[in-house]
């Protein structure tokens, strides 16, 4: 007998930095969420799609839900719960390498409460040893009522294909929502915008905690040549004191920063890429509706 195309939605869920960005990505196969080692990375609901013969699997990586402290941070919370509501199952992300402290509560709490099957899933495991694991799988079964419990890491790819083989099967009959070969659905502008604020995040450590934001503003194929892109792009801080921070000694750090970036975007758009960065000063970019309506948030 043969099986039923199914295909779906799932949103992966947790507190920041748990790894729900380069799960996504172990998932998908390919580079579509950006990932950092500071929390809060993620801003945008970036989709990757797992294609199998038997099904097609959207995942929603969303920004994690937390307590609000600005404009921004509610905005954040709002897109994650009507996110949850309309997903088939929800993959909720607890690191191994971690006790489950208040914020996991909280978010368990809230998921308990929303009807969608949602698994708990015990990332990072190749950071400790198997008695630990162990331990925490027995802790995240006694936070809430879970669809399925799963260790898995991203980075040694364990278990993240019996992952997705669970996602599947919690999935409705249907048909692919994209077309073969597309891992995303995320318009090329703002992915670049991704990899060059993971860049600028990357050079600049503790020095620039949140208050980042890039907007490409042309990204267009130079004239008479099919190898090569230019992108011109502008990265926002919230005060002029920042300004130099990012910008360096002799224009020092925002070379090295466009540099990185350009090697990842050239690995994303498989051409040359010329990179124009500028930065300016966007006043408490994070409180203001209109900066934010115009950033995309
Ligand atoms: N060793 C190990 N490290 C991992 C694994 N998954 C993620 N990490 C690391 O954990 C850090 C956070 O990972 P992300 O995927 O950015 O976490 P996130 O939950 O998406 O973070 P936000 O976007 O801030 O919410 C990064 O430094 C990753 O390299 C894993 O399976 N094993």
């Amino acid at each position: 007998m043969s099986h039923p195309f199914r295909s779906g939605f799932a949103c992966i869920v947790g507190r920041p930095n748990v790894g729900k960005s380069t799960l996504l990505n172990a998932m998908v196969k390919t580079k579509v969420a950006i990932t950092s080692d500071r929390p809060q990375t993620t801003r945008h609901v970036v989709r990757g799609v797992v294609h199998r013969p038997d099904a097609q699997l959207v995942v929603v990586d969303t920004p994690g839900l937390h307590k609000p402290r600005t404009l921004l941070g509610s905005r954040l919370n709002d897109l994650a719960r009507a996110t949850l509501a309309e997903v088939d199952v929800i993959v909720f992300c607890l690191p191994a390498d971690e006790r489950i402290g208040p914020g996991d509560r909280f978010l368990a709490d809230e998921l308990n409460r929303i009807k969608t099957p949602t698994f708990a899933v015990v990332t990072k495991t190749d950071r400790v040893r198997k008695p630990r694991v162990a331990e925490q799988l027995l802790a995240v079964a006694e936070l809430g009522d879970w669809a399925e419990i799963v260790p898995v890491s991203a980075v040694t790819d364990y278990q993240v294909e019996l992952l997705v083989d669970l996602l599947v099967a919690r999935l409705p009959e249907g048909r692919p929502y994209y077309p073969e070969g597309e891992v995303t659905d995320e318009p090329e502008q703002v992915l670049v915008a991704e990899l060059i604020r993971e860049a600028a995040l990357g050079e600049l450590r503790d020095e620039l905690p949140h208050s980042l934001a890039v907007v490409v503003e042309e990204m267009a194929p130079r004239p008479g040549r099919d190898d090569l892109v230019d992108v011109h792009a502008v990265l926002y801080v919230e005060r002029p004191s920042q300004k130099p921070i990012i910008i360096g000694a002799g224009g020092e750090r925002l070379r090295e920063v466009g540099s990185r970036a350009r090697h990842q975007i050239e690995a994303l758009l498989g051409v040359h890429v010329y990179l124009d960065l500028r930065v300016k000063v966007a006043p408490e970019w994070q409180q203001d509706p209109e900066q934010l309506r115009r950033l995309g948030f």
